[in-house]
């Protein structure tokens, strides 16, 4: 199952340099492991934003909720998920995406 989702970061001006650099780190680290996995399909900068747009293929909800869930920066991330569905007019075989 394919879902978009878009995460707004707004860590607090007022955090610990340390600990905002550990946990941008520990993103990252977790965000490149799920990308070898081919779990996490896509990762965009919104342009001029501190946030991005993702693309997940996961099993279920249960899976996405749980890699989301487990996202360092969870407590500074707004995030909204949307479910995708393949488009007749899309001329390549979208992996993970049921016909
Ligand atoms: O900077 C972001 O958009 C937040 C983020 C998600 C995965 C990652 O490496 O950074």
């Amino acid at each position: 199952m394919l879902f978009a989702v878009t995460m707004d970061v707004e860590i607090p001006h007022d955090l610990d340099p340390e600990v905002r650099e550990d946990l941008i780190n520990r993103e990252k680290s977790y965000c490149q492991d799920l990308q070898r996995k081919g779990t996490w399909v896509h990762i965009w900068r919104y342009a001029g934003q501190y946030a991005n747009l993702s693309v997940f293929d996961v099993a279920d909800h249960e899976e996405l909720h749980r890699i989301l869930w487990n996202l360092p920066l969870f407590p500074y991330l707004s995030i909204a998920v949307t479910p995708l569905a393949a488009h007749p007019s899309a001329l390549d075989d979208t992996a993970g995406v049921a016909a």
